[in-house]
């Protein structure tokens, strides 16, 4: 077989490609334009469905999805969060502490639907395939369930925003998490009045996104390019970085 059908051999359709790199680069993180409106619980579905075929070391599925709806469990939540916000600004410098003030930095009692994705760190015993050597390969799983949920969210329409300012212990203790799991990502989901085209932080001035040429390296660590090939894969990058919205799919 040919080179080229190899390559084409299993690539998606140009409209199919465009519709992922749509996703990926219009998703965002979500805290202030929620609308009341009820997720259906067939979308719902979809994007817990999606999560549930994240990547997971040694096929572990280590992750629980706990569906948050009544405002009584959201005001607990949101008053954890109130309190960690109150800690964390005072850990910022005095000129970082004014626009950290003005961040929205979550959507906690707004989002008609709350959600905690957590890790069962004992799921199918020890040893673990994958995790026999890397201890938190199955926090990381459950994090590859949490960006599927999102990019997934994104192309329903439903806004979603991780909150992670809260003590750990205090959200177990606030949603009856035994000892051995521990809570990945509390999200906040729903229809939103309009999905922001940049990172907030970035709009508002508290970090501005890299460069990614700037970000890779070769062979080893701070390895500069080897190669033509090296050189090449470094131009195309940073060209790339050149469309205001991170890529020509819009
Ligand atoms: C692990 C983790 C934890 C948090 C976040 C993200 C991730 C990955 N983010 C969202 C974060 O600020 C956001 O992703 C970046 O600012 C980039 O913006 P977009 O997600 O591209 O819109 C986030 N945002 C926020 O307002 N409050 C928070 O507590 C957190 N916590």
């Amino acid at each position: 077989m040919e080179s080229s059908s190899l390559t084409e051999r299993h690539r998606f359709a140009e409209a199919e490609r465009d519709a992922l790199y749509k996703t990926v680069f219009n998703r965002r993180d979500v805290r202030g334009q929620f609308l009341p409106t009820t997720v259906p619980d067939e979308v719902l579905a979809r994007v817990l469905y999606a999560a549930h075929h994240a990547p997971s070391v040694g096929f572990m599925q280590p992750w629980n999805f706990l569906v948050i709806r009544s405002q009584q469990k959201k005001q607990q939540v949101h008053q954890l969060f109130s309190k960690a916000n109150k800690e964390a600004v005072e850990l910022f410098d005095k000129d970082k502490q004014k626009t950290y003030k003005n961040l929205k930095l979550e959507g906690i009692l707004e989002s008609p639907i709350n959600l905690c994705i957590t890790c069962d760190r004992t799921r199918t015993g020890k040893p673990v395939l994958g995790r026999t050597h890397m201890k938190t390969m199955d926090l990381y799983s459950s994090v590859c369930a949490v960006q599927n949920l999102w990019l997934a969210a994104r192309t329903e329409g439903l806004g979603v925003g991780w909150v992670s300012i809260m003590h750990e212990d205090e959200l177990k203790a606030t949603l009856g998490i035994p000892e051995h799991v521990v809570p990945i990502a509390y999200l906040c989901i729903g229809y939103v009045e309009h999905f922001k085209d940049k990172p907030e932080l970035e709009t508002k001035g508290w970090l501005p996104r890299m460069e990614i040429s700037d970000l890779v390296n070769f062979e080893e660590w701070e390895g500069s390019a080897q190669s033509s090939d090296d050189q090449e894969l470094l131009s195309t990058l940073a060209e790339m970085s050149d469309f205001p919205t991170g890529f020509p799919v819009r």
